[in-house]
């Protein structure tokens, strides 16, 4: 237990603050040494408790403007002390920090009254800004509520990586809230799971959660689908029909890829958000509705709006809050815990738990363009190969080579998906002013080297052995080579 005070004097940046006292309770010395400086330099009081025992009789005894409370502790953890500190203090703000969380402990904090969630390790000037912030409310602000709603099942989101402990972050303080969220990121990282998440632990969650594609709705039938029509509204329209909005009434609605939204439904889309109500096709007296609206999309919507295709109007009041999850690649310290979850989640305990670093070290290796979703379908084919032993990289399907898919399938059968992602951009350029002209020739080019090498280098570099393998003449063989620039030496590593 330890009590440093200041002199009432200006910050190191001049400011003159008012002086409070802040209770860490945190059994890292380094911790409760970094925040003593930070906030005795503001002029602050500081005392440090290194149990959650010791801190309650702290708070108890000198009635702390601010805790900083730490999950793992060595008896009580900070989670379950959470609603004493806010009580024993008098209803002053607490801060969780934690250093491995998961979903339900942001979101166990955050509905037992915890102010702020800090993710260690965290920079000293965010953990500043976050004191300043909530050493400026009231000490009746922060309201404890204590329901605490767990994640169960499939639907678990989980990883370990800064960046999804940022997420976590992120649902646990916006779910309780109607604010609308913009969830970002390529296929497969996950933002049908955030989605889920943020609707599983709101206000909402026993009433509807409806995830739409509108790609997958029949595109002159959009609006219909989504906001209903009336009768005559169009040819077909023989009765009054209602739309996806009414059925999510008192719901949540995750609207997926909102980037290829049509600017009429846009339109539509904004006056629910901005009034609460929309209009059937056709029809001409609003409808009220009360529902949260999600949006992912894994575009780049500034993009679109340079491009006209997507209202700022829109995007501004749909990313009242935005969630963005990096592709797998960047964070790979999820993979093991996401190849676990996964085992798990398949009932194969005994593969979760021989999972080798060996075998992660291989995994990472991988570029996981159809990212966690390309994953979970491999994890599952080995598996399946594996037959109960643990599971080595054999027993994982081929990397894909494409960006567009999203789930694993045999080269033969993900050969024609990465040839459609090479062509889609140069057949979309195609329809502007610069159209390329020579496609095949490209192509042919892209992918030729790569099979002339590998060939060379399973015939062991018998050129005669390759032609024949690859079915062409010798000389037009040597011909290729040379019109590539391959020579032996290359053959002989690489792709
Ligand atoms: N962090 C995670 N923890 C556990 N499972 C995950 C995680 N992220 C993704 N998944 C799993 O990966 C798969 C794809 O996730 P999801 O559908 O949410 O991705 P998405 O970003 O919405 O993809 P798309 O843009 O293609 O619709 C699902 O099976 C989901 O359960």
């Amino acid at each position: 237990m330890t009590d440093s005070g200041a002199p009432d004097q200006p910050d190191s940046r001049g400011q003159t603050t008012r002086r409070a006292t802040v209770l860490v309770v945190d059994d890292e010395p380094s911790i409760c040494w970094a925040f003593e400086r930070m906030l005795t330099e503001q002029g602050h009081t500081v005392i440090t408790a290194s149990s959650a025992e010791e801190g309650l009789q702290l708070a108890a005894a000198r009635r702390p403007d601010l805790v900083l409370l730490d999950v793992r502790l060595p008896k009580e953890d900070g989670i379950s002390a959470l609603p004493k500190f806010i009580e024993t203090s008098g209803g002053s703000p607490v801060i969780v920090m934690t250093a491995f969380g998961d979903l339900e402990t942001a979101v166990a904090a955050v509905h037992r009254g915890a102010s702020e969630y800090l993710v260690k390790p965290f920079h000293l000037d965010d953990a500043r800004r976050v004191c300043q912030v909530a050493l400026s409310t009231s000490r009746q602000s922060s309201a404890p509520v204590a329901v605490v709603r767990k994640d169960q099942g499939d639907n678990r989101l989980v990883g370990s990586s800064p960046a999804m402990q940022q997420a976590f972050r992120q649902i646990a303080l916006v779910a309780a809230s109607d604010l609308s969220v913009l969830i970002t990121g390529e296929t497969g990282t996950g933002k049908e799971l955030v989605g889920a998440a943020i609707h599983r632990h709101s206000h909402r969650s026993k009433q509807v959660y409806l995830p739409i594609a509108p790609v997958a709705l029949n595109e002159d039938l959009v609006e219909s689908e989504l906001f209903g029509h009336v009768k005559g509204a169009f040819t077909g329209a023989d009765a009054d029909r209602s739309g996806l909005f009414d059925r999510a009434e008192g719901g949540t609605v995750f609207l997926d890829e909102i980037g290829d939204l049509p600017m009429s439904v846009q339109v539509k889309l904004l006056r629910v958000l901005d009034q609460g109500e929309y209009l059937r096709v056709g029809d001409v007296r609003p409808r009220r509705c009360n529902v949260r609206v999600l949006a992912a999309t894994n575009r780049d919507l500034h993009e679109a709006m340079r491009q006209g295709q997507f209202r700022e109007d829109l995007y501004y009041r749909l990313s009242g809050l935005h969630i963005h999850l990096p592709p797998l690649r960047e964070r790979l310290e999820d993979l093991a815990v996401l190849c676990r979850h996964f085992l798990l989640r398949l009932g194969n305990e005994s593969a979760a738990e021989s999972l080798s670093e060996e075998l992660i070290d291989a995994l990472s290796e991988r570029p996981w363009h159809g990212n966690v979703r390309e994953l979970s379908n491999a994890v599952e084919h080995a598996a399946v190969v594996a037959r109960g032993r643990s599971l080595t990289i054999d027993d994982f399907p081929p990397a894909q080579l494409g960006r567009d898919s999203g789930a694993v399938q045999s080269p033969e059968a993900s050969l024609p998906d990465a040839v459609a992602a090479w062509c889609k951009p140069r057949l979309d350029a195609d329809a502007a002013e610069n159209p390329t002209m020579t496609l095949h020739a490209d192509l042919v080019a892209a992918v030729e080297p790569t099979l002339l090498r590998l060939t060379l280098r399973a015939t062991a570099g018998s050129r005669a052995a390759a032609a024949e393998r690859l079915g062409i003449h010798r000389g037009t063989l040597r011909e290729k080579l040379r019109h590539y620039g391959i020579n032996d030496v290359d053959a002989s590593g690489g792709k």
